[in-house]
């Protein structure tokens, strides 16, 4: 018998293999690969993943093949993702064989569960193979705050910065970014039905104004960049039935003293407190478990707006400002940057590496063009020629530094909050405001899985369609910008205090 034991925050707890009972997990959500399941007691989620229902292909992979695609995955995010973003965000889990008997019952049991337009895939019910993680929706704390659990935001941010590569043909790709021309494309063939006014550049920005726009704009439609968990239950985004003023009902115990308006909280007041805090969390250096100061500057690569977003102009105009360096944004999108050519002058090196394959199909090990995602293929992605010498090691480079940086334009961040008892709370000094509310806090980093080499073709042609249509569509018709749904104020520095665990 195989015993797994996993190591929580602060007990331990051992998972019986031979014992696993589907009545003990629950579904928690799930995107357009895997599906994952929490454990009722134990702060444990299993990550299973999913295949097209038509696709019975997958059905005849042997366990050892599924079990192989899984540690990659594990692997992928441990050698790979974990070295470049940090350790302190990557929880890189462990990969576990489950019997095949409960993987059954709990495909059955949360069926139900899922949404309509995720069923075009089902869970993989036939290898019994999944990741097992630490579920990052829950935070230890010395004291259980019935009233006030712990609240978790996920944003999954996509792509903070224009392309600054040469190979870019299309203006257009210098000036507006990938997310904001792709809810033209998104929109036209019915993915959403109403458009973001998110705007990654302004979330990455390191600018408290413009990042308070960009977290206020994707509180206001969420689409799946944003998620909102309390006691690790989902209680906004990825939902039909959203409500934001059922959110302040819940934010509300959060933020018990700001904004009193005859003895009442505004809703403004509440989702401005939560904005900050998000803000601050998205900010802070973990290091030092306090709050990052932006840092002024002049850019290194590309442009630093987006002309796409709703900005005022004053927000631009005192300079630009960059978030500190060893913060969760900052790793992220310096991840996401290694894709320096572009998908455009990717392709053509993608074909490179595909030319010579057809002719020395053995290479494909020694150029690990599907891992193994270990400490060699780390060395390739860190240590590209950045000039092209024509060769083949330098096409192979490049792919998988694009490929590494794909993963990051689509990772998610996981910002978990507890209230901090008052026994918890330092000295009072010059930075805490009494009224404020104070809390602990994780930020972690999640959906790591590295992309396919084989999706290249399919990133190139999407970006062409992307690009055109957005194009046509701005020729064909000026939008009116969209009444806000609460109003702006002004936009104080946080001053929480912050405590990393
Ligand atoms: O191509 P994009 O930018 O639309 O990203 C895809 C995501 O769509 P989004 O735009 O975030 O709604 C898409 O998310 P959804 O299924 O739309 O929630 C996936 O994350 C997809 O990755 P993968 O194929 O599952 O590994 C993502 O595909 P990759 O491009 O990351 O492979
Ligand atoms: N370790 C975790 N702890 C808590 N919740 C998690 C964890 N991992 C994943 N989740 C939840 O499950 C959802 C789906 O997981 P994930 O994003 O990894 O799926 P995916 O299919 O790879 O997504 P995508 O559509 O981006 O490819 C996440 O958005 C998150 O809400």
């Amino acid at each position: 018998m195989v015993i797994i034991v996993l190591t929580l925050h602060n007990n331990d707890c051992v998972m019986e293999l031979d014992k696993m009972d589907e009545n003990d997990w629950k579904y928690h959500g799930e995107g357009n690969k895997s599906l994952v399941v929490s454990h009722s007691q134990h702060s444990r989620v299993l990550r299973l993943l999913k295949y097209p229902a038509e696709n019975a292909e997958h059905a005849h992979q042997t366990t050892e093949q599924a079990f192989r695609h899984i540690q990659n995955i594990v692997d992928f995010n441990k050698n790979i993702m974990k070295q470049l973003l940090g350790e302190k965000y990557v929880h890189h889990g462990e990969a576990v064989k489950l019997p095949l008997d409960f993987v059954r019952q709990l495909s059955l049991k949360v069926q139900q569960e899922r949404p309509e337009s995720r069923c075009d895939k089902v869970m993989d019910t036939f290898s019994g193979c999944a990741v097992c993680l630490p579920n990052l929706t829950q935070i230890s704390t010395c004291h259980n705050n019935e009233h006030r659990p712990p609240l978790c935001i996920e944003i999954k941010p996509k792509c903070g910065f224009l392309p600054f590569s040469r190979h870019v043909s299309k203006e257009v790709k210098h000036k507006v970014c990938r997310f904001c021309m792709h809810q033209h494309f998104k929109l036209a063939n019915g993915k959403w039905k109403t458009m973001s006014r998110y705007c990654p550049l302004d979330l990455f920005s390191g600018n408290k104004q413009r990042m308070y726009i960009a977290i206020k704009h994707l509180l206001e439609e969420p689409q799946n960049n944003l998620r909102i968990f309390k006691k690790g239950e989902l209680i906004y985004g990825c939902k039909d039935d959203m409500d934001l003023n059922e959110l302040v009902q819940h934010l509300k115990p959060y933020f018990p003293t700001n904004g009193l308006i005859n003895g009442h909280q505004s809703s403004k007041a509440v989702l401005n407190e939560l904005i900050q805090v998000i803000t601050s969390a998205l900010l802070s250096s973990w290091d030092s478990g306090r709050i990052g100061e932006p840092r002024k500057g002049q850019p290194t690569e590309g442009r630093a707006h987006c002309e796409a977003s709703i900005l005022h102009r004053d927000m631009l105009r005192n300079g630009n400002h960059y978030p500190p360096k060893d913060c969760v944004l900052s790793k992220i999108r310096q991840a996401q940057m290694l894709d320096s050519l572009d998908i455009e002058g990717l392709y053509p090196l993608y074909k490179r590496v595909e030319q010579y394959l057809e002719e020395f199909p053995k290479e494909r090990n020694r150029l690990q063009i599907d891992g193994p995602y270990n400490e060699n293929f780390l060395e390739k992605v860190k240590n590209c020629p950045s000039e092209d010498d024509g060769s083949i090691e330098y096409a192979v480079g490049k792919v998988h530094q694009y490929r590494v940086a794909m993963t990051a334009k689509d990772c998610s961040v996981m910002i978990t909050l507890a209230p901090s008892g008052e026994e918890e709370l330092p000295e009072p000094n010059m930075e805490i405001q009494p009224s404020k509310p104070r809390f602990t806090y994780s930020v972690s980093i999640l959906d790591l899985d590295p992309k396919p080499y084989e999706n290249i073709p399919h990133q190139y042609k999407l970006d062409l369609k992307i690009v055109n249509y957005y194009l046509r569509s701005i020729q064909s018709k000026q939008e009116p910008p969209k009444p806000s749904l609460y109003l702006e104020r002004d936009h104080d520095d946080c001053t929480l205090v912050f405590h990393s665990v």
